[in-house]
């Protein structure tokens, strides 16, 4: 049987408040990152560690029917970050 939409909503609200300090948790990371490629003028794009990162979160996904999505979502993460570098950290 189907779960209710009310039920299942329950669950994604639980999930997103799993995952918002994991997300605050890796941005403070990427500050850091930034920082460091600030001082070091290092390029914010670095296209290798994002085919590592990918390749390491699909392997990380147990339903192989989600891995197109969750590499799509890390790679969303992965160009958020990159605008935060660039405007928050290595345009000021
Ligand atoms: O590892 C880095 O160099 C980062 O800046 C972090 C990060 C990421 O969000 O994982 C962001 C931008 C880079 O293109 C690669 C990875």
């Amino acid at each position: 049987m189907t779960m209710n939409l009310e039920e299942a909503r329950k669950l994604i609200d639980q999930a997103d408040k799993e995952l918002v300090p994991l997300i605050e948790q890796r941005m403070n990371a990427v500050v850091e990152v930034g920082k460091y490629k600030k001082e070091h003028n290092i390029p914010v794009l670095d296209e290798n560690r994002e085919k590592a990162v990918l390749d390491k979160i699909a392997s990380y996904t147990e339903n192989k029917d989600f891995e197109d999505s969750v590499r799509k979502i890390f790679q969303a993460i992965m160009d958020t970050t990159k605008e935060y570098q660039q405007e928050e950290i290595i345009d000021k």
